[in-house]
């Protein structure tokens, strides 16, 4: 089955071990260069119980000066601690994948528009000559939850709106957690970043599918993209690994941990940290033989909500690095689609 002007879902094109569409194959650039193996890295991991204890002890300044090196470095860290057991995580990643199993037709009743982004589907295209993703996704507004469009929330699983909104609020204390910590490392006050963004939040998910790829040398499961949120929050498959991130023009493969899960800065956080925090150019390698699941929870500001670097952070030593911006998807967004680096739009050259 395939839908009207849309390429097959890549469960499909997998499934029937055909040459995948020439849409998929990658072009030649330096985000997509090195396509075969990667060593795996060690990102850091950092103990969310020992940045919540007294800040005068040795141990919460070890952790705390880990983390902000992880921060400014690679943008990316693997938490542990954070309250969610090993078995709860095990209990979504079961979530998804029973909804990844159900048939074509019983998954396609959550259907994206063809022109639409939110709901189940391939990747969408929206630019003549895009580059596809080799990777279905079920993509869903969680918060404001006057947001949801409930049509696109699976009724099957049956469990699946109690489990996920669950889930969605664990992340999203965890995420104000962590932006207490960070504001706390830069000797700011606690609510530093979350004056910043304000009350209104939107928190939108996306259920990742990579299914086996023929061409994992040519194809890339996610292109390499930078998230335009202010925090992501990963559950990766717990065995099988996929997720790469460039650091000094290198790629480095992301070892999965059963009990971590990944924490990302995103372009908006780097922008209110003023450059100190770094948000990381990633992507999603393709695999040969075997299937990969995520779960990427995305923390965004109210679209209306205007984000620029605190003061605090702004000096002599580092003057303002980046312009005020409102809606950044938008701009993120189209940003992606033409090949550049979104973020470097508001970039405020040294001189201006
Ligand atoms: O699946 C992954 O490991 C990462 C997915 C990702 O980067 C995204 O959804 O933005
Ligand atoms: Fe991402």
């Amino acid at each position: 089955m395939s839908i009207a002007g849309q390429p097959k879902h890549v469960q499909e094109i997998s499934a029937e071990g055909i040459e995948p569409p020439s849409e998929f194959f990658v072009k030649d650039t330096i985000l997509a260069g090195n396509l075969g193996s990667v060593s795996l890295i060690q990102i850091p991991i950092i103990d969310l119980n020992l940045l919540l204890l007294d800040p005068y002890s040795e141990a919460y300044k070890d952790e705390i000066n880990k983390l902000l090196d992880a921060l400014s470095s690679w943008g990316v860290f693997q938490v542990i601690g954070h309250g969610m057991s090993s078995s709860y995580l095990e209990e979504i990643r079961n979530l998804i994948k029973k909804f990844f199993c159900l048939s074509i037709e019983e998954k396609q009743k959550y259907g994206r528009a063809a022109d639409g982004f939110e709901g189940y589907g391939n990747d969408p295209i929206f630019v003549e000559g895009q580059v596809l993703d080799w990777c279905d996704r079920l993509f869903l507004t969680a918060y404001p939850q006057d947001q949801r469009n409930l049509q696109f929330w699976p009724q099957n699983p049956p469990n699946f709106m109690n489990v996920f909104e669950e889930y969605c609020n664990k992340v999203i204390v965890l995420t104000r957690t962590l932006l207490k910590i960070f504001a706390r490392s830069q000797n700011l006050e606690d609510d530093a970043f979350y004056k910043e963004i304000g009350e209104k939040t939107l928190v939108q998910a996306r259920f990742n599918l990579y299914p086996k790829c023929p061409k994992p040398d040519k194809i890339l499961g996610v292109k390499a993209h930078a998230d335009a949120s202010i925090i992501t929050t990963l559950l990766q498959d717990k065995e099988v690994e996929g997720l790469q991130v460039l650091k000094d023009g290198k790629w480095y493969g992301v070892p999965t941990i059963l009990h971590a899960l990944l924490i990302n800065v995103g372009d908006q956080l780097e922008i209110m940290s003023n450059g100190i925090f770094k948000s990381p150019i990633h992507r999603v390698a393709a695999n040969s033989e075997q299937e990969r699941i995520s779960l990427a929870v995305f923390y965004f500001p109210d679209y209306e909500k205007e984000i620029e670097p605190l003061q605090g952070l702004i000096n002599s030593q580092r003057p303002q690095m980046f312009r005020k911006v409102k809606n950044y998807p938008s701009i993120s967004f189209k940003s992606f689609h033409s090949g550049q680096i979104a973020i470097d739009t508001l970039r405020i050259s040294p001189s201006q």
